[in-house]
């Protein structure tokens, strides 16, 4: 549980956030090179050491409690058509996260992440952006600290993911308002949109742009995001403020998060993009944001999938860090 002081969307610049630990991963990665294998050869499992090292701020860092955080939100924009599934998905998508039965059930499963999912106003889906903002600044600032609220303290790592029909359309937006060019850089098929449906996403996310583009982001968070996309923001200030990397799900979460960065960079300075998804604008997002994906799976699916995946990569990472012998322990010869 974890509050962040914030009394309005702008006073995110005035936080007051700890850095990164260069001297943990300066000597973390002087570890790396004692030990037993030809230096750099776990290509980025040695910078995912450092990157670890760093942000919990010890040259030995472990994955104890590995927390997977899910927001659900639904999205006015639905209207508009902009969606295969109808809306109801989404809350039914909630029960079967309850029950166990998603993907996300199993994944966490497999690499040992504790998953909470929070469910925001689901009968109450946000205003449509075309026509209005989608919350107003109060919504957003609730929706933000609702996510900073559901992050675990005493997690050694943050996996975030997202459920919000429509919400595809919510991260083109979102994007195109961070980083510019045009809605079709940003749109894709989401959950099976075909041409014909990626047009109509094309053109709908160009009017919400044109409509709130004069706003400053985190404005623009509340103008064109969702309660899940605020979650998602306050989450990632919240495991900042306790020095938890964050390992961020695909295209939708990477675009939730999109206003932070466009804020200031250093806001996700700890978050790592957990996989490339196959929604088109994902690369072109991560290429903004200089935040090479780890894994590249083809998966479009969403929920945190690709996050609790990664954390297989990260442990695997921090086992050989902590657990390997170096040249003078094993008696192996060094070059
Ligand atoms: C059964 C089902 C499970 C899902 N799990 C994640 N999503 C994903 O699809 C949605 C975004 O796609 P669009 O913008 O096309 O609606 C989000 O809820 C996302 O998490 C799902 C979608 C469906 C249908
Ligand atoms: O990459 C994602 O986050 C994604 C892509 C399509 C549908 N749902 C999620």
């Amino acid at each position: 549980m974890s509050t962040l002081p914030l009394a309005s969307l702008d006073a995110v610049t005035s936080l007051d956030l700890p850095g990164f630990d260069t001297a943990a991963a300066e000597a973390a990665t002087a570890r790396q090179m004692q030990l037993t294998k030809p230096p750099g050869s776990l290509g980025r499992l040695e910078d995912l050491a450092a990157f670890m090292a760093g942000w919990r701020g010890t040259d030995r860092p472990v994955i104890e409690r590995a927390q997977a955080l899910v927001f659900a939100g639904n999205h006015g924009v639905c209207a508009q058509g902009v969606n295969p599934f109808p809306q109801e998905v989404t809350a039914q998508m909630v029960a079967n996260f309850a029950a166990g039965g998603a993907a996300i059930n199993q994944l966490c499963r497999t690499t040992g992440a504790e998953l909470d999912v929070i469910a925001l106003d689901l009968d109450r889906p946000t205003r449509d952006f075309t026509d209005q903002p989608a919350m107003s600044e109060e919504e957003c600032l609730d929706a933000l600290h609702r996510g900073a609220a559901a992050v675990d303290t005493g997690a050694d790592i943050l996996l975030l993911g997202e459920m919000g029909i429509g919400n595809s359309t919510v991260a083109a937006a979102l994007a195109l308002a961070a980083f510019g060019g045009t809605a079709p850089d940003w749109v894709g098929p989401g959950t099976g949109s075909d041409a014909d449906g990626m047009s109509l996403k094309a053109r709908v996310v160009t009017k919400a742009v044109e409509k709130h583009a004069a706003l400053a982001p985190m404005m623009r968070l509340a103008a064109l995001g969702g309660r899940e996309q605020a979650a998602l923001c306050g989450a990632v200030l919240a495991a900042r403020k306790a020095r938890i990397p964050v390992l961020l799900d695909g295209f939708i979460c990477t675009a939730a998060v999109s206003p932070l960065y466009a804020t200031s960079p250093d806001l996700l300075a700890h978050c790592l993009i957990a996989h490339m998804s196959r929604e088109p604008g994902h690369r072109r997002l991560a290429d903004a944001m200089e935040k090479p994906p780890l894994l590249d799976l083809g998966m479009a699916l969403g929920e945190g999938s690709g996050a609790a995946l990664a954390l297989g990569i990260v442990k695997g990472a921090l086992a050989c860090h902590n657990g390997m012998a170096t040249f003078a322990e094993a008696g192996v010869s060094d070059a």
